[in-house]
């Protein structure tokens, strides 16, 4: 049974890549509400399933078993009620940053019966969302004048273009330096709040993570699986500083203890070490 005020659902979601020898399960009985407004993060070492979860919940994937539901009806493909920014930028570059931010706009807008009404408020919130984005001054620039924290912002725009009501965001800060993040993580929670939008946000930096959200997602590998859940216990306001607050390297202590184990990787290390020590016996 999925609950009403859950805005994804997901239960007993199972799946896999190719076939026979080559088959990889990548994801195994996966279990997870999501309330409306709530902002998750999902991290874990790499290969536990974080992009095909996200990507799968994106309808970018299909799934062997389970349900996922998105307000209550099945995910069965891309929607508009689910947008998507990716690590690279993605933008047209033969489009300058307004174009960028109008084009699913207008892909929409040849689906349905526009009006001159439709397309004036479609005007209205892209203007709104270049000044809240600080980039107004760029709007006829095109993508590759711009540096990467701006691009990025100029993709996190388009996707609210649409007024999503789930916005999943694959490492989007991942390649920007660690100053163009902080200012991010900033912008990021500042929009947050503003457009109430759930956000499902996939990242390695468990630091990102506990800031931005308000439960942490631990998955694990070999098959990808939810290991662990941490509530986060921040309120909305959040500022740099938190991040020197005890409780906060806590639970990031806590986290990295959770990817640490899971990851195999520990084991690998004590292997090694075992073989170092057996050769230097020899
Ligand atoms: N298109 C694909 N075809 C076959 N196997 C795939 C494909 N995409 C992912 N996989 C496999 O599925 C598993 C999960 O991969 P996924 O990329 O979702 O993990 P991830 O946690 O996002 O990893 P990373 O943190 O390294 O980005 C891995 O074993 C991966 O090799």
């Amino acid at each position: 049974m999925t609950n009403p005020v859950n805005k994804i659902s997901i239960r007993h979601l199972d799946k896999h890549y190719g076939a026979g020898a080559r088959r990889t399960q990548a994801l195994h009985n996966i279990n997870l509400d999501i309330a409306a407004g709530e902002f998750i993060t999902l991290v874990g070492a790499s290969g536990c399933g974080k992009s095909t979860l996200l990507r799968t919940l994106g309808g970018l994937e299909e799934y062997s078993i389970g349900s996922l539901a998105c307000n209550g009806r099945p995910v069965d493909g891309p929607g508009p009620d689910r947008a998507m920014v990716f690590q690279s930028y993605s933008l047209y570059p033969w489009l300058t940053v307004m174009e960028n931010i109008r084009f699913c706009r207008k892909l929409h807008f040849h689906r349905d019966n526009t009006t001159s009404a439709d397309v004036e408020q479609a005007s209205g919130r892209s203007d709104a969302l270049l000044a809240l984005m600080g980039l107004s001054h760029v709007k006829h620039a095109y993508p590759a004048e711009l540096s990467g924290g701006m691009q990025q912002r100029v993709a996190i725009a388009r996707a609210l273009m649409v007024r999503p009501d789930v916005l999943l965001m694959d490492e989007p800060f991942g390649a920007l330096d660690a100053q163009t993040r902080e200012v991010m993580h900033d912008l990021m929670r500042y929009l947050y709040l503003l457009e109430k939008t759930t956000v499902v946000f996939v990242t390695h930096d468990v630091e990102e993570a506990i800031y931005l959200g308000q439960r942490v997602v631990v998955m694990a590998p070999r098959p990808g699986r939810i290991d662990s859940v941490f509530d986060v216990p921040f309120g909305p306001d959040r500022h740099q500083d938190l991040k020197l607050a005890p409780e906060f390297t806590e639970l990031k202590r806590r986290i990295l203890d959770r990817i640490r184990e899971t990851s195999g990787m520990k084991t690998d290390l004590e292997q090694l070490k075992k073989l170092t020590e057996h050769q230097h016996g020899n």
